[in-house]
């Protein structure tokens, strides 16, 4: 059983409005064997069926008011807890109470007719929700105004783009008064103008003090808007309390799972007899640290990062360098540099040896940072790179967001 970190972020008074109290889901999953496999079995009610659980003995309490993040890998169960929460399946053991009126935006088109148009569908999905007729009527031109979708409104939703399907759900959803709203990641296929006004409706409901829980994989938004994180992890709670928090935990669990895939890759060309390296040169491992703190610590804005990076050549090198590139989680450069451009006059590469990059006053926005290193020759020729070598962590930082740390202040604008 993973441990559960907990840290509190509510005050005691305000009401649950979310009670998860030791549920799990188990889903059967059939398994499809070969043709000859299945005709074996056949007639003998032998069965390829497999259980699975999604959600193991989760206990999550949410209380009125509060924006809630459900993240994890894919697979991990954010989808099925949330489908749990809404009341959409039933959970294999535990139990789930609930307060007031819920509006949920789960997958792509559910509650929505595929023959119906967008202005029956809104009529619908309001009853649905919870809506007399009048209240829809009295709404409609509000929900077809946030949409943004026009005369489409007119038109079978199964002609739809997934973007005006979204569009439509969500407007339907909080001209619905909910006390609750749920959203999954459907919110991503919207375009980012619609994307901008979704996030601003979800800060006018915190503000009216309104319950969300949601579900992302995008780590900035989880820090920008919600003020609790929840991890899953193979279907378990493994982290429940400040997002910062859970958004470095994360990180660290998919790093392990990187670092484990491609150990894997590496074996299987080994085994395919294919030496993956092909010059006499290789860079052999590399480490970030920030000087005076221990290796793994958070690289804290102002400190000095150190990176060594070790490297050997088989023959021997005379004109060779060292790089160094910083990219974040999506695979950005951020930093980059070289022995030559910092002029650092480099003794033939014979045999192993370690190359010690210090970047002085290190001011890196929160998140994590992945370092790749390269051996090149003179002519700028790669010899070998070692993508993804280590990894550093910027501690979150409540101020500010992005790649970069710089202190803010809001001043009196000069005469
Ligand atoms: N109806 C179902 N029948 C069988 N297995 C299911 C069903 N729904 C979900 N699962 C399985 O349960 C696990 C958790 O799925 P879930 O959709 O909750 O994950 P998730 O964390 O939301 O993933 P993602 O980030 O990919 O959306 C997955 O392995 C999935 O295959």
């Amino acid at each position: 059983m993973t441990s559960i970190e907990t840290t509190s972020t509510e005050s005691t008074e305000t009401p649950e409005i979310v009670r998860v109290t030791n549920v799990s889901k188990r889903f059967v999953i059939r398994k499809d064997n070969s043709l000859k496999e299945r005709l074996v079995a056949f007639g003998r009610g032998r069965q390829h069926r497999e259980e699975f659980w999604a959600l193991k003995d989760v206990t999550v309490d949410i209380q009125a008011g509060h924006t809630v993040a459900l993240i994890g890998h894919n697979g991990s169960g954010k989808s099925t807890l949330l489908k749990v929460i809404g009341g959409i399946i039933e959970p294999s053991s535990g139990s789930v109470a609930r307060r007031g009126r819920i509006a949920a935006l789960l997958e792509l088109g559910a509650g929505f007719h595929p023959d119906l148009t967008g202005r029956e569908n809104v009529y619908l999905n309001a009853s649905i929700l919870g809506l007399s007729r009048e209240e829809t009527e009295s709404r409609f031109d509000e929900i077809l105004s946030f949409s943004g979708i026009g005369d489409f409104i007119d038109t079978q939703v199964k002609f739809y783009s997934s973007g005006m399907y979204v569009r439509l759900a969500f407007a339907v959803a909080v001209h619905t008064d909910p006390d609750l709203l749920l959203v999954d990641e459907v919110l991503a296929v919207g375009d980012e103008a619609f994307q901008r006004k979704c996030l601003d409706k979800i800060r006018s409901f915190q503000e009216e003090g309104r319950t969300i829980i949601l579900v992302t994989h995008n780590l900035s938004q989880v820090t920008e808007l919600a003020d609790r994180a929840i991890l899953l992890n193979r279907g378990e709670v493994v982290y429940d309390g400040e997002p910062g928090g859970a958004v470095t935990q994360f990180r660290n669990i998919l790093e392990g799972r990187r670092v484990k895939e491609a150990e894997a890759e590496a074996a299987v060309q080994v085994a395919k007899g294919v030496d993956p390296v092909v010059e006499h040169g290789r860079v052999v491992s590399a480490a970030a640290w920030a000087e005076g703190r221990e290796p793994g610590e958070p690289v804290q804005p102002g400190d000095d990062l150190r990176i060594e990076v070790t490297l050997e050549h088989d023959t021997g090198i005379t004109d060779w360098m060292c790089a160094i590139q910083i990219d974040n989680t999506l695979g950005q450069p951020v930093y980059g540099t070289t022995t030559t451009r910092v002029g650092s006059a480099l003794t033939p590469l014979k045999e192993r040896r370690t190359v010690a990059f210090v970047l002085r006053d290190a001011r890196f926005g929160a998140g994590k940072y992945f370092v790749n290193a390269s051996l090149m020759d003179s002519a700028g020729r790669h010899l070998s790179d070692m993508p993804q070598a280590c990894s550093f962590d910027a501690p979150y930082y409540p101020l500010a967001v992005g790649m970069v740390h710089a202190v803010p202040e809001v001043v009196e604008p000069s005469a």
